[in-house]
């Protein structure tokens, strides 16, 4: 069964609805370079109101050690994501399970970069370009997504309700993440588009 994360959450009430959805995760997204930026007061919130086995996942783009440390201490978010030009050691320095996402936007082969994150607990590829912040809502080619990858991976970047079905059935990845395609403005979610979204990964998966 394909995982859900459903990323960008900056509202109480879109989280708890993605959680009873079917979503497996939810993102939240510290880094100031994004339309989607939470403040640590708003994600406490969201982390506290979410029922169990529902991860938390805190989204960092080439941000000071110290902010990860603050959100950790404070928000304690299950798993970190890195969006930036951030090195395998330095995701790794704060001795908690993270996720390296590399940008695809340009053709590039997963294979090199997957074997440049040897402890990253899962790589997520996204459609944007290198240099460029995530969230942009661009695809790339899912066939480049390697058949038996040595870690799990993270399919992102333009998904919607109305290709997350081919995207999974071509690439057949671990897990899928979303964030402008179930939105109605950046960081504010859609009921009817979050809904359709994660019945299009579960008809994909039953295919
Ligand atoms: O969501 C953001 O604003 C964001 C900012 C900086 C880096 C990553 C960001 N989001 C991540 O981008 C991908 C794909 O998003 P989309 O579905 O194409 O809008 C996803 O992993 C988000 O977690």
């Amino acid at each position: 069964m394909t995982r859900i994360k459903c990323c960008g959450m900056t509202r109480v009430g879109d989280a708890l609805l993605a959680a009873r959805l079917g979503a497996d995760a939810i993102g939240l997204v510290f880094t100031a370079r994004s339309r989607r930026q939470v403040t640590l007061a708003r994600a406490r919130e969201i982390v506290a109101a979410l029922p169990p086995f529902v991860a938390s996942v805190a989204l960092f783009m080439d941000d000071e050690p110290g902010l990860v440390r603050q959100v950790l201490d404070e928000v304690r978010p299950t798993l970190l994501q890195f969006h930036g030009n951030e090195s395998d050691a330095w995701c790794a320095q704060f001795g908690r399970p993270f996720l390296k996402a590399i940008a695809m936007g340009e053709g590039v082969a997963a294979l090199p970069w997957l074997r440049e994150y040897p402890q990253a607990a899962g790589v997520l590829l996204d459609g944007h370009a290198a240099g460029e912040a995530g969230g942009s809502g661009r695809t790339f080619d899912w066939s480049l997504l390697p058949r038996d990858p040595a870690q799990p991976l993270v399919l992102a970047g333009g998904l919607h309700a109305g290709n997350v079905g081919e995207a999974v059935r071509t690439a057949r990845p671990w897990a899928v993440d979303v964030a402008s395609g179930v939105e109605s403005a950046p960081g504010i979610k859609d009921p009817a588009r979050l809904a359709a979204f994660i019945r299009a990964v579960r008809a994909a998966d039953a295919a």
